[in-house]
């Protein structure tokens, strides 16, 4: 569903020029829960964001569904992630005067959907983080974890094929973690969505189906997880 062929990436700064990624190829199905671990700076979150079309290669290709990111429109690259992706970052990222729902709601509000439905989607989303008991609360109201699993949620509500996760448990403490990781590793369905997640934690690659390790912008390792 999601491919890189040959991706690479170069940011150029001035004179100065960053090979972030340097020719990767990698295919992710539904159904998995693929874990990137790497050390700092060796392209993980700019691979993230080839595969999560937030950005797009300098060369090779990036393609979800078939589909060439490099002959899609900005706009067309937006809708494909309001409608297809869900994202999930290390900062939560919650509006804070907005109640837990209402932050699950927004990206369904931004597309048009009227209040009343979007609100409801938004409450089966919450019921599936376990927090319904939080969903008028506000961010500040909440633990770490709870705010990271609101975060989920929000993900979850367009129904996406993929959600894409950078260092989701970078600011929990190891129960939350757990209590995200687990909530993650049961997201993946074959034929419908799978779970890409960048991250630091070695317990945190042990929820996954499939470890990629990535060193100095190349792929460096591709391996099935046994349980
Ligand atoms: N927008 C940008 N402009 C210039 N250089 C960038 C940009 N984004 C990333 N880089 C550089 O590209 C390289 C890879 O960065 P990236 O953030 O993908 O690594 P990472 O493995 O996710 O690192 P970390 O684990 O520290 O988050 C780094 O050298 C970084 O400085």
């Amino acid at each position: 569903m999601i491919e890189l062929l040959d991706a690479v990436k170069t940011y150029t700064q001035g004179r100065r020029t960053v090979n972030a990624v340097r020719g990767v190829t990698l295919r992710v199905n539904s159904g998995e829960f693929v874990t990137i671990m790497g050390p700092s700076g060796s392209g993980k979150s700019t691979l993230m964001h080839l595969m999560g079309a937030l950005d797009t290669p300098s060369g090779g290709r990036a393609v979800f569904h078939g589909q060439d990111l490099q002959t899609m429109s900005d706009r067309q690259r937006s809708l494909l992630r309001r409608d297809r992706i869900g994202f999930v970052f290390q900062a939560f990222n919650l509006l804070p005067t907005l109640t837990a729902a209402e932050n699950v709601a927004l990206p369904l509000l931004l597309a048009g959907t009227n209040r009343r439905q979007a609100l409801h989607r938004a409450a089966e989303c919450l019921e599936r983080v376990l927090l319904a008991h939080r969903a008028e609360h506000f961010p500040d109201e909440m633990s770490g974890g709870e705010m990271q699993r609101v975060a989920v949620a929000r993900a979850l509500v367009a129904d996406p094929e993929a959600v894409l996760c950078d260092e989701p448990t970078g600011n929990l403490d190891t129960a939350a973690s757990r209590e995200i990781l687990t909530l993650l590793s049961k997201l993946p369905e074959p034929g419908k969505r799978a779970v890409i997640m960048v991250t630091h934690d070695p317990n945190g690659a042990s929820y996954g189906t499939r470890l990629v390790r990535i060193r100095d912008g190349l792929l460096e390792s591709d391996e099935t997880v046994r349980k």
